[in-house]
């Protein structure tokens, strides 16, 4: 691992520590977005991240004036989405509505959402295009910003170490000029799907992770303790992320990894 390591946080229960910390975590970089930009721009991945997200979000404020979550200057996009129409079970984006942006209270208002365009769920690669335009509407021109700056990218991990729609292996992860990519044949269902490349995840202002479970134990061994790990893609995102980089574990998932955790974030 180059440079400064990820941090890795490890909690016993999700809703008594994890998520009042991602809550006080995300809550975090949104007002230092708020103070750079007016707005919080962030990336969602959907999985078991949604759920966990939810409950972190909806969790009655202290009162506290960095303890508000301004939904309504949130900037939602999707780390990686499944190309089936947006009310599919297979959606991210239903995930994301069902779980959190339907229960928003109504007082606090909704965020602006990005999802795709269901007119192209015939052409996967057009689908991908058409996503990254909408990145360069929002982030500026491509001939002047390399790379878009999301101001926090939410991750889950999967069993076999992928994140977004980057699977371990895939030729995708060589991609190093597109922001948004295609993949048909992804090894877990549904196989087309859109993902931001390597390259945007880890320019993010802050990336994190969310990882809970037994289920998680084996990859995260593999990912904090090993060479053929450091190459799995959550690997790489660490890699070249670095500090910028937080892991969100219960000791389920943790079980067993010998790697330095950090102290709560609260
Ligand atoms: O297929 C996907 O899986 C990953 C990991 O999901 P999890 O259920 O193991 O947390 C998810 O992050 C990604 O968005 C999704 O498309």
């Amino acid at each position: 691992m180059m440079g400064r390591p990820p941090n890795l946080f490890c909690f016993q229960s999700i809703d008594k520590d994890l998520a009042p910390n991602l809550r006080k975590y995300v809550l975090e970089q949104q007002n230092e977005a708020l103070k750079r930009h007016e707005v919080f721009r962030v990336a969602v991945s959907g999985g078991s991240l949604p759920a966990t997200l939810a409950t972190a979000l909806l969790a009655p404020s202290s009162g506290a004036e960095d303890d508000k979550v301004e939904f309504p200057k949130w900037e939602i996009f999707y780390a990686d989405e499944r190309c089936v129409p947006l009310d599919h079970d297979d959606s991210n984006h239903k995930l994301v509505k069902e779980n959190l942006l339907d229960k928003i209270p109504a007082d606090m208002g909704q965020p602006k959402v990005y999802p795709i365009d269901e007119a192209h769920l015939d052409d996967v690669q057009e689908m991908a295009d058409q996503y990254e335009k909408t990145l360069v509407s929002i982030f500026a021109a491509r001939d002047s910003v390399k790379l878009p700056l999301f101001d926090l990218i939410l991750l889950g991990c999967g069993p076999d170490g992928h994140t977004c729609s980057l699977f371990p292996d895939h030729p995708l992860l060589r991609e190093s000029d597109a922001w948004v990519l295609s993949i048909s044949d992804s090894p877990k269902p549904p196989p087309k799907r859109i993902t931001l490349s390597l390259p945007v995840v880890v320019h993010g202002v802050k990336i994190a992770f969310v990882a809970t479970g037994g289920g998680k134990a084996s990859v995260l061994k593999k990912i904090f303790e090993t060479e053929e790990g450091s190459k799995l893609p959550c690997g790489l995102v660490n890699a070249g992320g670095g500090e910028k980089v937080s892991w969100f574990c219960d000791a389920p998932a943790l079980e067993g990894v010998n790697f330095p955790r950090r102290g709560s974030v609260i």
